[in-house]
């Protein structure tokens, strides 16, 4: 075919910077009446040749969220919830959202699509800084090929967005709609947490529906349709998506490697489950990859309503607590009275009687973590908390972290970490919340050893014994007849006297030896691992409440004991904590003859844990000056304070590089990232561009690598060599550019263009990395002062005391 070889003068970054600098889009080309698509267009001929096959077999479901006179909101939920886990997407009709609202939508999207190219012009921009605009192709030079489509997008929400903004053509009907479906989205969100065994406004107090976007999606007639897409294959970076199609046609989901249409159906809207909801359901509903096909008839309109936070916030997490993981028959763990549903639609619904109400949910939400699971982890950015705890050891190190700290791994991943491990009296070795993909023991098979003995999703999450290989489901292992024993003091059985009495001798033997703290469970069996965890607990007064006062003998300060007490009560905040050397504000441990002091979550860290970029051997935890001998496998900085050390293997890891999740989802890329090994092969890291010597977050859907610390960089800052906020970008080389030099607009040094940079796209500004968050990147600290999008004050530089254990 003559369009899949290139001519031997095809320049395809120069056809891509001439398509982009029209600023038309694709309806521009099609005014242009062409016959043939460019050939930026093209799907290569390996992508045709490995494409699945289209099949009808499977019907889409398409749920009436009236109810009808039968059919009550539990019949609804259990539609919804059998559509979520098997298909991931379904249609709704009966919705709530009047006819005239989506007609008006669409022809609302269809009259800015059909404006003059001039005044579409006006919003044409790349990159995701602005709440308003037009594009096409939003990843035009980081794609394999383009989609015949164009795209106009607004994000509404968290914060509103000013009408004034919208373009007049489409303001009052976008305005008018996105109300409707934000409320429409409200609606399955609560639907959707019933499904999941939860109260109905779990997922919404989570935030789910806080921020929504609205893409309105103009695909023109195409002249070759069968070379292209509309849409490439995709599943969407978001909690839900609400789709309004016209009646054309072309969606189309990717199920049991078939691809299977989606049929408009009269007045009905698509939902489709968003990765974020994947990861927070532990993969028991489906983000379903999909795309849409080009088509000679045209144009195609569909408006996508995209929940998700955005930009909005800094480091979130999310956690939820999969109900399918507890067994049905566990007695619940003091429920809540959930409170009575909302009604579906105003008009159809009916009053619930008490069978209908979803069943209970088995325990407490949010206050307990128990099923708290690492792979479910969502970074978001987000405002901190509030400022009590200390920054990620990387932060930490050379040069010493800003005063006023900010939390990349703040009080979150402090909290996770204390959940990540447990100790159940079903088996000797305590478990670790591990990911089955990790695990990888050649089988395709898993099932719960433990407890139930039931099969375990191959994609989803267990506490699982490495020295054993056994496993066991979340819920089962935690709603065990005993409560299990997690390795934080505070959970263990504190009635053992003689386990007390045992750890004493234990405590004895804590060793010194070339600047190293040996745990005194280093050299024992795990079993002392709880003894240990007795002892903390015997030594503890009072209760879980943060009222409490504890003391505790701490291995790295065995002379005097450690009390926990409140420092901002004290007002002795601000003091350095010698496990991780942040900042401490708040609840700490302090010792009354020393100027020792302890993070609470640092005086609590397990001292062994299995974690899976180390799978093989369990990690100790020991306490170190800063030595070259001693390098974080993560983040390839000196260990320096808390560390966990595997003997065998000279693997050390940060506490607090240890309890970064192992799926991120940051602002940096669209997809979710994971926690991987470093490779065998020399990798290089996508945005420093530099060998990746430590561990990576990729993208298991486009080959993105980052390592460590750049995958945790701020998305976005606001720094002193720019007005505007930054956000880090990949910046595609201008090709008619006259010269081949890039300077960093704050330096004034060259810059490799392949490079990222913090960027301001209204400016075209354009910065090293190093140059904006050098403290974070370990580089020579940039004077003065910084500011993080995320935290009102500016960020200054203090000085990190000696290691001293005295
Ligand atoms: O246009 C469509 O039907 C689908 C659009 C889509 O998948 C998206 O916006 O993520
Ligand atoms: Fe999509």
């Amino acid at each position: 075919m003559e369009t899949s070889t290139p001519p031997p003068n095809y320049n395809r970054l120069q056809a891509l910077k001439a398509f982009d600098e029209s600023k038309a889009g694709v309806k521009g080309l099609v005014d242009r009446a062409i016959t043939q698509i460019p050939r930026i267009f093209v799907r290569p001929a390996e992508e045709l040749a490995g494409d699945h096959p289209i099949s009808d077999e499977v019907p889409i479901p398409v749920i009436d969220l009236g109810g009808g006179a039968s059919l009550g909101r539990s019949s609804v939920v259990e539609e919804i919830r059998g559509a979520a886990e098997s298909v991931g997407l379904f249609q709704v009709v009966n919705h709530g959202i009047p006819a005239g609202v989506v007609d008006g939508m669409l022809a609302a999207a269809r009259g800015f699509h059909e404006m003059e190219e001039d005044e579409k012009r006006k919003l044409y921009v790349r990159g995701i800084d602005k709440r308003v605009r037009f594009g096409s192709n939003f990843d035009l030079y980081g794609s394999r090929f383009a989609n015949w489509r164009d795209t106009l997008y607004f994000l509404m929400g968290p914060d509103p967005l000013d009408p004034l903004e919208l373009p007049q053509i489409c303001r009052d009907a976008t305005l008018e709609y996105s109300k409707q479906v934000k409320r429409l989205g409200t609606t399955i969100f609560e639907l959707l947490s019933e499904a999941l065994g939860l109260r109905p406004d779990h997922l919404l107090e989570m935030d789910c529906a806080k921020g929504h976007a609205i893409l309105s999606h103009y695909y023109p007639a195409c002249p070759e349709p069968e070379l292209t897409m509309g849409t490439s294959r995709h599943s969407d970076p978001d909690f839900l998506t609400i789709l309004l199609q016209d009646s054309i046609g072309g969606l189309q989901i990717l199920h049991q490697n078939k691809w299977v249409n989606v049929p408009p159906v009269p007045g009905a809207l698509v939902v489709n489950i968003g990765d974020l909801l994947q990861l927070m359901s532990n993969d028991k509903f489906k983000s379903v990859e999909h795309r849409v096909l080009a088509n000679h008839e045209g144009p195609r309109l569909s408006v996508a309503c995209f929940f998700n936070l955005h930009n909005y916030a800094l480091t979130r997490i999310l956690h939820l607590l999969p109900p399918h993981f507890l067994p049905q028959t566990s007695p619940p763990i003091s429920p809540p009275t959930p409170p009575p549903p909302p009604p579906l639609s105003p008009p159809q619904s009916t009053s619930q009687s008490p069978q209908q109400q979803p069943p209970n949910p088995l325990h407490p939400l949010p206050n307990t973590l128990l099923w708290l699971h690492l792979p479910l982890l969502t970074l978001f950015l987000h405002s901190p908390p509030p400022l009590r705890f200390s920054t990620p050891s990387f932060q930490t190190r050379n040069p010493p972290p800003p005063s006023c700290i900010f939390g990349l791994s703040a009080k979150w991943v402090r909290v996770v970490s204390l959940q990540l491990f447990v100790k159940s009296p079903r088996h000797r070795h305590p478990f670790s919340l591990t990911s089955i993909r990790s695990i990888d023991d050649g089988t395709d098979e898993y099932y719960c050893d433990i407890v139930c003995e039931g099969e375990v999703n191959p994609k989803g999450s267990v506490y699982y014994c490495a020295k054993c290989n056994y496993m066991a489901h979340l819920g089962c292992l935690t709603s065990a007849p005993k409560p299990c024993i997690k390795f934080s003091y505070r959970d263990v059985d504190v009635s053992s006297s003689q386990s007390v009495n045992q750890s004493n001798t234990q405590m004895d033997q804590i060793g010194f030896d070339n600047g190293v703290f040996n745990h005194p469970s280093c050299e024992n069996d795990d079993e002392n691992l709880t003894k240990l965890s007795h002892r903390y607990a015997a030594l503890r007064a009072g209760n879980e409440s943060s009222e409490v006062v504890g003391e505790i003998v701490h291995f790295s300060h065995q002379q005097h004991p450690l009390v926990l007490n409140d420092l901002e009560k004290n007002e002795k905040n601000g003091v350095i904590c010698r496990g991780c050397w942040g900042q401490i504000l708040g609840f700490a441990y302090s010792c009354s003859q020393c100027n020792f002091f302890l993070h609470q979550w640092c005086a609590e860290l397990p001292p062994k844990i299995q974690h899976p970029i180390h799978p093989n051997h369990t990690l100790t935890l020991i306490a170190i000056s800063p030595s070259p001998s001693y390098q974080c496998n993560a983040c390839s900085e000196p260990c320096d304070g808390f560390t966990f050390n595997c003997k065998i293997c000279s693997f050390n890891l940060h506490a607090m590089c240890a309890s970064i999740p192992s799926t991120i989802i940051t602002g940096i890329h669209n997809h979710p990232l994971f926690l991987r090994q470093k490779r065998p092969y020399l990798i290089k890291c996508n945005a420093c561009r530099s060998d990746c010597s430590g561990t990576v977050f990729e993208c298991e859907r486009c080959a993105l690598v980052l390592d460590f610390k750049c995958a945790l960089l701020p998305h976005k800052v606001r720094h002193k060599c720019h007005i505007d906020p930054l956000a880090l970008t990949y910046v595609p080389v201008p090709v008619d550019d006259d010269s081949d030099e890039f300077y960093c607009d704050a330096c004034e040094e060259l810059r490799d263009p392949n490079h990222w940079v913090y960027y301001c796209a209204d400016c075209e500004f354009s910065a090293h990395m190093t140059c904006v968050v050098s403290e974070l990147l370990g580089g020579p600290p940039s004077k003065g002062l910084i500011q993080f999008d995320h935290h009102e004050h500016l960020l200054s530089l203090i000085t990190k005391p000696p290691f001293n254990s005295s």
